[in-house]
């Protein structure tokens, strides 16, 4: 290739040249009376030569190299093998003329040295991309005396890079997809997920639930342990099996071995004749959700962590232990793990069972969930009793700041109290108990108007009305919101604050 064509034209004033004639005469065997120092020094010279040459042409990477006037002086083979061509044919050649018979669209070299700097810049090539970067040599005067352009191919890496890029978008899509679905998934069982903790844990449990580990739920009564576990199983592959569910902390401690495990015929008295399964039979090819597993006996413990262990499950008087395959799900609202430290839960059952903690946040955590799931509930216990309901403006607020100590569980007793209590379609202060209301502070209180006593009635409406409307444009973004919290629809919202004169305070809050 191009080391066998010798780019050097020894007539030339090239200063690289000069130095290669110089050499070449210097390690001139024949030259008779050659100190033998400098001789070493030119055999030196020829081996860096060498190294040079094998650097070059072994390079992946196409290379040119043109004088100071963009002439070609050297490729190397993976240049030949780029432009399909031989270095005979391009050696001696200048970058100008190559451009304008067509071999390449525009020259690293050219603009290197008009630039004295080194340059990049893409090149299409018979449908091929390739990235030149042209870097100009100079010499020790500041001299530009060569410019050495680098190429590479990447056309492969590009259409890799499409690929990718196109893969990634169908996973993008799959996964928007996916969430779409779990959204509808959730929605279709009606769990409210609107604060971003609670639509996180409802990630993480869709998650796992197509694993078929333990799983640990953690959080205080009432939060929704329970919806959790169901969502998990009827989303997993067990789906189609039972989902069996038993409240460690209901059954006596008598009875809870011969609940979970089962018995043989005459295991005890009073035992039925034909012996029983246990639940955890009865979770074949399901879920057993263990709920309140804090409460379980010390004994039972024992044996669960053995079915945890080995699949297996040993009835009450029985001799033959049968093989048993369901996924255990555990919740409690204690601490587990003090109780651990307690003494009281084994600690090798805890880590079986804490192999995916999921931790329900109570709905004091989840502000944004709080109204969704008022309304849901108003509405759905209006719908039981067959007559439409919704909360006042002044419920919201005393609702909106009740602690709600016992959780959904409470909030969804308050809602169906109050939609039987109330008499009118509209809920009032009234309609909540009465802790409810002590809670609510300043918030659920009548807005404070004065009047002068030659005021109508309807004036006085007309006046808490605007105060009440006021006081909505500088609480909420829109007339959306305002018409959500207060329980009317957005156009008479718009109707009234436009006869109140009240649109533009809403429309500087909005910007
Ligand atoms: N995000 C939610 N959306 C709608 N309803 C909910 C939500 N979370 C809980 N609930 C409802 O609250 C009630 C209590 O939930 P659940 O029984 O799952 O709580 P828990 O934490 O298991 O209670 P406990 O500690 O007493 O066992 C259920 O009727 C459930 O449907």
């Amino acid at each position: 290739m191009s080391n066998n064509s010798d780019p050097f034209d020894s007539h030339s004033n090239d200063p690289i040249e000069r130095d290669n004639r110089a050499a070449a005469k210097i390690t001139d065997p024949d030259d008779a009376g050659e100190p033998a120092a400098v001789a070493e020094q030119m055999r030196c010279l020829q081996a860096m030569a060498r190294e040079r040459d094998a650097i070059i042409d072994s390079s992946s990477d196409g290379l040119f190299v043109c004088d100071n006037h963009a002439t070609v002086i050297r490729i190397n083979p993976a240049s030949e093998r780029i432009h399909k061509i031989k270095a005979d044919a391009i050696v001696g050649r200048n970058m100008v003329d190559l451009i304008e018979q067509g071999f390449i669209d525009r020259s690293a070299a050219l603009e290197a040295i008009q630039k004295r700097a080194t340059v990049s810049l893409l090149q299409k090539k018979d449908h091929r991309k390739l990235i030149s970067t042209g870097t100009p040599v100079f010499d020790d005067s500041g001299e530009l005396i060569r410019v050495v352009v680098s190429e590479r191919d990447i056309t492969e890496i590009d259409t890799l890079q499409r690929c990718l890029e196109e893969e990634q978008a169908i996973k993008d899509q799959l996964q928007t997809q996916l969430a779409e679905m779990q959204q509808r998934l959730i929605q279709t069982q009606k769990i409210i997920a609107r604060s971003p903790n609670v639509v996180k844990l409802l990630k993480q449990a869709l998650k796992v639930s197509k694993a078929d580990s333990s799983v640990l739920i953690t959080g205080e009564s009432g939060v929704g342990k329970g919806l959790v576990a169901n969502l998990i199983h009827k989303n997993s592959h067990r789906a189609e099996k039972p989902l069996i569910r038993i409240n460690c902390g209901a059954i006596p401690e008598s009875l809870i071995e011969s609940e979970l495990f089962g018995y043989e015929k005459g295991a005890f008295t009073g035992a039925r004749a034909g012996g029983k399964p246990g639940h955890l039979e009865l979770a074949d090819g399901g879920t057993l959700f263990l709920d309140e597993i804090a409460e379980l006996p010390l004994s039972a413990q024992v044996k669960l962590l053995r079915f945890l262990e080995d699949g297996r499950v040993n009835r009450l008087g029985g001799t033959q232990a049968r093989q048993v395959n369901a996924r255990i799900l555990a919740a409690t609202h204690r601490d587990l793990k003090q109780m651990v430290g307690e003494g009281t839960f084994r600690h090798d059952l805890y880590y079986r069972l804490n192999v995916i903690p999921l931790v329900v946040p109570p709905v004091r955590e989840r502000k944004e969930c709080l109204l969704p799931l008022l309304r849901y509930y108003v509405d759905y216990f209006a719908r039981k009793l067959g007559s439409p309901k919704r909360l006042s403006h002044a419920a919201v607020e005393s609702l909106m700041a009740y602690p709600f100590p016992g959780n959904v569980r409470e909030l969804m007793n308050i809602c169906e109290r109050a939609v039987v209590m109330s008499e009118l379609e509209v809920i009032a202060l009234e309609d909540l108990p009465r802790d409810v209301v002590s809670h609510a502070g300043d918030a659920g209180a009548t807005p404070s108007v004065q009047w002068p006593p030659q005021m109508t009635l309807e004036q006085i409406l007309q006046s808490v009305e605007r105060a009440l409307l006021l006081e909505a444009t500088q609480k909420y973004r829109n007339q959306s919101q305002i018409a959500a919290a207060l329980g009317i629809s957005q156009p008479t919202v718009a109707r009234r604050m436009k006869k109140y004169g009240l649109m533009a305070s809403l429309t500087i809050r909005e910007r």
